[in-house]
């Protein structure tokens, strides 16, 4: 049998999302989530084309939870020996990467080395990778960063203004990330308003738990929300975005909590559900909104109005703009989300088709606005199908 199926692997702290695409048939068979590892509550959720079932794996670790997928993807008729390699999400790459690369012993002590960066990602993926490779030693893996994309941005967008010594010995500068899903949205607009693929500007708003925006012109990020780490920029599920740098020792001088403490605080308490004191599920606050809850209704103002001020600053750095793109489950799905902000963009010459906007932009163009010049569309993010492409060009390549 001849092995054609990529395995993408997207290992957070405490899940790991997986698919299977099958690179001669261009589908993707299988997908799902092992969750709340290292509980007694871990769950595996598989989806096929049949439907989605979901098995306990009580207190599964990465590793194991890899391996209740690989049996299960066996059991399915997906064995290992169809596999032809793995390809995973690496949040951060640092300046070390701008590209995809296929992982060996030499490129994983690298991604290391950047683990400082992105405490609370990549350590999360170098176990997936670890967890595989213990799996099936000799199946390639490649690592794909949400870095790389943005290494186009130039110095004056990803200085920040501070002693020049953090950034030679420390590597103190913006990165941005989501990087996979602002080249792959971005590059759908292009297709699809066939615009000039060396004289576009493009800016993406990836709505998802995390959510950053991006500047493209002529394919390239120029800029993009989020820093040194995934905290920066936009209101987000749980963390704050941008906040006045002073707030961790404001913070930590008038409560018991310490730096890990505020850091905690402005990750994982913050943002939607800080606000709202609520919820993080833009779901949730959409229907407490509709029904008078005021905090609800605050976070949903403060969320649109700052992606809106984000947009607007991005334009410094495409000089215009042809296209905006919504994506991720927020820009998805949120009618009242992409309403709201580009209410806040009208000077621009933006105005929502409101009935395009009801039916989220389901139609071959997504396009939600009532002029195309500029448009402003509906892009489902493919994260996934990105990291699969590039893992095939680059095992093929070998
Ligand atoms: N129909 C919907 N209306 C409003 N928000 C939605 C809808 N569907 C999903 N979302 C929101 O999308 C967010 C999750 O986005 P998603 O891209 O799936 O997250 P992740 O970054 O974890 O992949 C949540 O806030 C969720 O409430
Ligand atoms: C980098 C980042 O914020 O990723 P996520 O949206 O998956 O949390
Ligand atoms: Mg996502």
């Amino acid at each position: 049998m001849t092995a054609s199926l990529i395995l993408v692997i997207n290992s957070g702290s405490s899940s790991l999302k997986f698919s299977v695409f099958d690179s001669t048939q261009q589908t993707e068979p299988v997908s799902g989530l092992a969750e709340r590892l290292d509980t007694p509550d871990a769950t595996l959720k598989v989806s096929t084309q049949v439907g989605t079932r979901q098995t306990a794996i009580p207190d599964a670790d990465h590793q194991q939870a890899l391996r209740a997928v690989t049996d299960m993807l066996a059991a399915e008729g997906f064995g290992p020996d169809r596999l032809l390699a793995a390809g995973h999400r690496v949040v951060h790459g640092g300046e070390t990467f701008s590209s995809s690369v296929q992982v060996t012993a030499d490129i994983l002590a690298q991604i290391e080395a950047l683990n400082h960066l992105a405490p609370l990602h990549n350590p999360a993926n170098m176990e997936g990778i670890r967890a595989l490779s213990t799996l099936f030693p000799d199946l390639p893996q490649v690592a794909v960063f949400d870095t790389a994309f943005h290494q186009s941005v130039p110095p004056a967008a990803y200085t920040y203004a501070v002693p020049h010594a953090l950034y030679r010995d420390h590597g103190v500068r913006r990165y941005g990330f989501h990087g996979s899903s602002h080249r792959y949205v971005s590059s759908e607009a292009v297709r699809l308003l066939q615009l000039d693929p060396a004289d576009h500007r493009v800016i993406t708003a990836h709505l998802g738990n995390g959510c950053s925006a991006c500047a493209v012109k002529n394919g390239q990020s120029l800029d993009t929300t989020m820093g040194l780490t995934p905290l920066e920029g936009l209101v987000m599920g749980t963390r704050s975005g941008d906040v006045d740098p002073s707030l961790h020792q404001f913070i930590s001088e008038r409560t018991n909590l310490d730096l890990d403490g505020v850091t905690a605080m402005l990750n994982r308490e913050s943002g939607l559900l800080g606000i709202s004191e609520l919820s993080n599920d833009m779901r949730t606050l959409i229907e407490a909104a509709e029904e008078g809850h005021a905090q609800a209704e605050l976070a949903i103002e403060v969320f649109c109005y700052r992606l809106a001020k984000a947009i607007a600053g991005l334009l410094t750095a495409t000089g215009g703009l042809d296209a905006l793109v919504f994506t991720g489950g927020i820009g998805e799905n949120a009618t009242p989300i992409r309403e709201r902000t580009v209410y806040h963009l009208g000077w621009l010459g933006l105005n929502l088709d409101v009935t395009a906007n009801l039916t989220h932009g389901r139609d071959q163009m997504g396009i939600i606005s009532t002029t195309h010049e500029p448009a402003v569309m509906v892009i489902p993010t493919r994260e996934e199908w990105m990291i699969a492409q590039d893992t095939l060009t680059l095992v093929s390549a070998h």
